[in-house]
């Protein structure tokens, strides 16, 4: 029975997981390897978010198609084929869904990395927490900020959308929360910044993981 309980929906990449070193090494690598610029730490925080196309195009701004579809080739290769060691939970997470799952929420994710990598990444690191439903992009379902995808969750799980929580750290999360009619939270140790987040519809700011407890209790 998962009528009626409680619901959270997560984002993965700059908010269940730091995941941004790892993707500016392997986008880095396959920049170098065609002599293109390469970027900071800093900057991959602005360029992901929207999924990798949109990672390329960021990246490669002004550049031909034909460049950018080959990058885009060596950047799933390089980066989509494994698990990558130096991806982990922000601090605190864990303690936050070791509290979700004593309190017996529904947890989801949300994400635009690919649907077969973000099942991947759940399962790996977060495979006691009873997850149930796990989404990434995939072909046929519009990409977030487009809410499809978390009214297709609120509707799998049977709960109104006004009653699910909706946590992520881009202005895409914000859009998608807001536009599904859900409750936003934002978090600020992913990678954009408060302004962004209320801006874009954040009803809630936190700094920590422990602190969404504070908000789905108030
Ligand atoms: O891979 C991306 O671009 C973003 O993924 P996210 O939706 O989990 O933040």
């Amino acid at each position: 029975m998962v009528a009626g309980k409680k619901t959270i929906i997560f984002d993965l990449d700059g908010t269940l997981i730091d995941s941004i070193e790892d993707i500016a090494v392997c986008m880095n690598k396959v920049l170098e390897k065609l002599n293109l610029p390469i970027y900071e730490i800093k900057d991959y925080k602005y360029f992901v978010g929207s999924g990798v196309d949109v990672l390329v195009e960021n990246a490669l701004k002004g550049s031909s198609q034909e460049i950018k579809n080959e990058v885009l080739k060596g950047f799933k290769k390089e980066y989509d084929q494994k698990l990558h060691t130096n991806t982990k939970p922000y601090e605190g997470i864990y303690e936050l869904l070791d509290e979700l799952k004593k309190l017996n929420y529904n947890l989801a994710v949300l994400s635009n990395k690919p649907h077969d990598f973000t099942v991947a990444y759940v399962d790996y690191l977060f495979k006691d927490y009873g997850f149930i439903e796990v989404h990434g992009q995939k072909k046929e379902i519009p990409r977030k900020p487009d809410p499809i995808g978390a009214i297709n969750i609120a509707t799998a799980l049977n709960i109104p959308c006004e009653e699910i929580f909706f946590v992520g750290d881009t202005m895409v999360d914000m859009q998608t929360a807001k536009s599904a009619k859900m409750k936003a939270i934002g978090v600020l140790w992913g990678f954009r910044d408060e302004e962004e987040l209320l801006t874009n519809g954040a009803d809630f700011i936190v700094k920590h993981p422990l602190d969404i407890l504070k908000v789905i209790h108030s």
